[in-house]
């Protein structure tokens, strides 16, 4: 047997009986693990107390178990907006499919599970302060400085700290990921009092792609996943370090990546005019911005009135908000139009199409550009989605525009006489698209794992005494 990993004896191997005793989740891993050096062993159980004889075999055997068996990660996100939800899920789906069975993914909103108000209701206090959107203003710029949202964080930390402990603790995390603005110092605080900071490996995977908020930056990570590199320069200089930073891009659902898609196909299958160009119109995942104008004005623009026939066909994906989907389902189109709720096959609706409309949601622009979408943007939400605008304007992916009026004198000429300015912003869109970004996020986590080596298992049972004496 091949050893790469010097394994400390007597007291070490006490403690690991003690901890695989009770511990049972191991050795699934499918090939691959950290070092393929290592040999899998099937033992499950200590019959005896000969086995303290056999100490060196024992303690080898204890680190393999250590190495290879199933690491369990917890991503930690919100339904504040989609865009959390789709990377959290892009990263657990692109954890399979690199790493089979070596890890275990949980994806947890253990806010709303473990802890009370406010905490639990973050949906919703969100959507109503992104409705007066000027009180989101407020909000999100007067918590920009570090005291103000520190303050905030820690009393709520304070406050909630045994349920967000047992909410942690429950999936016995080897890594915790997040990917949501809010939930870097609360977990981090808690790990810390556990004493288990520098043995669960915490990393935060930005879903902002310019002007994020600052409470993404925490330099207690052990990585910080930005998107861009304008994210990347904002995090160095809240503090964090070039170690700490990596730059791969937004992490989009695997299905976007690696499907192979073909338009003629895909129009087929979703019952589309297999010849109109086709532009789809959304906003998020909660249909927000002024959809239903810009549908009605697309209505008009898209037919030819002269040859009276249409010129382009209409997809509007309404995501969750149904009094969207019957309104716009109960008005009369004189052109083709489809209009649906929640999807869960964003992939195959954008790559139907020609081009989109969509407020500046980060995931909906990221998995645009991958499909290689021209995009108009029609909104943003102040603070985190401002700086999106810049970000495909400038880089020739698309426009700006609140006016729906002039979205559908866009999409009209884009589909008439200006195809060649079509084709160009298609070119930069794919320029800009970083569809492996997630895989290369996963692999450096992997990483990462691997260089805690084999005894990096965590004394979860320790950890639960603890709680019940706060
Ligand atoms: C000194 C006077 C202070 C007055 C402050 C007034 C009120 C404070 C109350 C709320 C604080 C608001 C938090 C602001 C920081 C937000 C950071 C941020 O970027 O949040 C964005 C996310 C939404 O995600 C984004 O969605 C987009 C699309 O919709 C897009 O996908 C983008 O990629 C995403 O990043 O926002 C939130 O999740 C906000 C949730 C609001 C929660 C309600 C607040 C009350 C609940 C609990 C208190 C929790 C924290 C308070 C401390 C916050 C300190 C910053
Ligand atoms: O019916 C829908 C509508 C939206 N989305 C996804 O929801 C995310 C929206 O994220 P974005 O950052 O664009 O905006 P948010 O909803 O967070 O405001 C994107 O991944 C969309 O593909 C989806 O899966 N189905």
């Amino acid at each position: 047997m091949v050893m790469t990993v010097a394994s400390p004896k007597k007291a070490v191997s006490i403690t690991e009986k003690v901890w695989k005793t009770v511990y049972g989740n191991y050795g699934t891993a499918s090939g691959g693990g950290c070092s393929s050096n290592y040999h899998h062993h099937n033992r499950n159980s200590y019959d005896s107390e000969d086995d303290f004889e056999e100490e060196d075999e024992t303690t080898m055997e204890l680190v393999q178990i250590g190495a290879n068996r199933t690491k369990n990660v917890l991503i930690l996100m919100s339904d504040t907006g989609g865009g959390h939800r789709a990377s959290a899920e892009a990263i657990r789906d692109a954890f399979k499919i690199e790493f089979g069975d070596e890890y275990q993914i949980f994806v947890k909103d253990v806010w709303k599970e473990y802890t009370g108000w406010p905490l639990n209701d973050m949906e919703n206090q969100y959507k109503f302060m992104v409705k007066h959107v000027q009180l989101w203003k407020v909000a999100f710029h007067s918590t920009y400085p570090r005291w103000v949202h520190s303050c905030y964080l820690a009393a709520i930390a304070a406050y909630y700290a045994k349920e967000v402990e047992a909410g942690l603790m429950e999936y016995k995390p080897d890594i915790i990921i997040s990917v949501h603005p809010l939930m870097q110092h609360i977990p981090l605080w808690v790990l810390k009092w556990q004493g288990l900071h520098k043995k669960v490996i915490f990393a935060t995977v930005i879903t902002d792609l310019n002007s994020c908020h600052p409470t993404w930056f925490h330099p207690g990570v052990n990585r910080c996943y930005c998107p861009s590199s304008e994210v990347a320069k904002r995090a160095l200089l809240d503090g964090l370090e070039d170690s700490q930073v990596r730059v791969f891009g937004l992490p989009i659902r695997p299905s976007f990546a690696r499907a192979v898609l073909s338009k003629d196909d895909l129009r087929k299958e979703l019952e589309m005019d297999p010849d109109l160009p086709a532009v789809l119109l959304m906003g998020g995942g909660e249909g927000m911005g002024p959809v239903k104008k810009t549908a009605i004005a697309l209505g008009e623009s898209l037919f030819d009135k002269e040859n009276e026939k249409p010129i382009g066909q209409l997809i509007v994906i309404c995501g969750r908000n149904k009094t969207l989907v019957s309104t716009l389902e109960s008005l009369e189109w004189k052109i083709p139009v489809k209009v649906r709720g929640f999807q869960t096959q964003m992939e195959k609706w954008m790559g139907s199409c020609d081009c989109i409309i969509t407020k500046a949601g980060p995931g909906t622009i990221a998995e645009a550009l991958i499909r290689g979408l021209p995009i108009i943007l029609n909104d943003y939400i102040p603070g985190q989605e401002k700086g999106n605008v810049p970000y495909v304007v400038e880089n020739g992916a698309g426009v700006f525009t609140r006016s729906p009026k002039e979205t559908a004198r866009l999409v009209s000429e884009w589909f008439s006489t200006k195809t060649d300015e079509l084709k160009s912003m298609s070119e930069n869109a794919l320029k800009l698209a970083q569809p492996e970004a997630v895989f290369n996020i996963v692999k450096d986590i992997h990483e990462l794992t691997c260089q805690r080596g084999p005894l990096a298992n965590i004394p979860y049972m320790f950890t639960s005494s603890f709680t019940s004496l706060i």
